[in-house]
């Protein structure tokens, strides 16, 4: 069994858990109830190459990484730093996340907000929006295509913004036919958890200037921002080196202020 079909196995149980405790129409009412969306699509269309950063306590190819007693302390400093989007992974078995977190994080940064998860039911879209989410993550590979198409359009009738993620040139295309607007490459391979930064290089032609291209995964500092930007990235999404390291505002500032460099080529230019 992959990796990917493993967490999604776990997904489902932990979803059938809370399916059991919280129904769709209460779910509906809470997200009724929610803060106001925030425009994700405009936040990643901004000047400059926009900075995802994400709370991120454990990974399946890392293990541990930082403990986060704060989420939200953490994102406020991301946001500071002058991030354009907060990325919460609430996956809890292997990425250590929660919905209280998204909550948590929504409450007390005022730019959009991605729940990064493992949607495969548009009960977690409504889950997403009724806990503030603005975005929220959709993986094509783990997704077929009427299961895909059917979620982006939920997604956005909800008012939130889908990011659909890829992997290679044929799920780049799949993503495309579904419609998706904004699209995220992800350099880490789902089989070996491997992170190849060619794979935006690759891939990133098949999609056109007119949808947001997203580099995720292997953000070391600025110079990788800026070897994706030059390969057409809109945004670039972090996660591990932001948590790992010593000063998360001042390193988003430093990446915020290599994608403003005016000779930077990026998907807009
Ligand atoms: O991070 C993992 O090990 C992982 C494994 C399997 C599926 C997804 C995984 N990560 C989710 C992400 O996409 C990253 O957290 C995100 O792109 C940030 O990457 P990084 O800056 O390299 O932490």
């Amino acid at each position: 069994m992959s990796v990917l079909d493993e967490i999604i196995d776990g997904v489902r149980a932990d979803l059938a858990e809370r399916q059991a405790r919280v129904s769709l129409d209460e779910l509906k009412e809470r997200a009724a109830a929610a803060p106001q969306v925030r425009d994700g699509y405009a936040a990643l269309r901004g000047d400059g190459v926009g900075v995802i950063c994400e709370v991120k306590r454990s990974s399946p190819s890392k293990g541990a990484l930082a403990a986060i007693a704060d989420p939200a302390g953490l994102a406020a400093d991301y946001e500071a730093g002058g991030a354009s989007v907060i990325s919460v992974l609430t996956e809890q078995r292997r990425f250590g996340g929660s919905l209280a977190d998204l909550e948590a994080v929504r409450a007390k940064v005022d730019i959009p907000v991605l729940r990064k998860d493992f949607i495969v039911t548009a009960y977690q879209l409504w889950e997403a929006r009724a806990y503030g989410a603005d975005l929220a993550l959709l993986i094509v590979a783990a997704l077929d295509q009427p299961a895909l198409v059917s979620l982006i359009e939920r997604a956005e009738s909800i008012g939130l913004t889908p990011l659909v993620e890829v992997h290679d040139e044929e799920e780049a295309e799949r993503a495309l036919e579904a419609g998706a607007r904004v699209i995220g490459v992800n350099a880490r391979n789902l089989k070996t958890l491997k992170v190849d930064r060619d794979t935006f290089e690759r891939v990133a032609p098949e999609i056109p200037a007119d949808r947001v291209r997203i580099a995720e995964s292997g953000v070391r500092g600025p110079h990788d921002l800026i070897a994706y930007a030059n390969a057409g990235a809109d945004a670039v999404l972090v996660g591990e080196s932001l948590v790992t390291g010593r000063d998360p505002k001042a390193a988003v500032a430093d990446l915020v202020a290599a994608g403003a460099h005016p000779a930077l080529r990026h998907g807009r230019s």
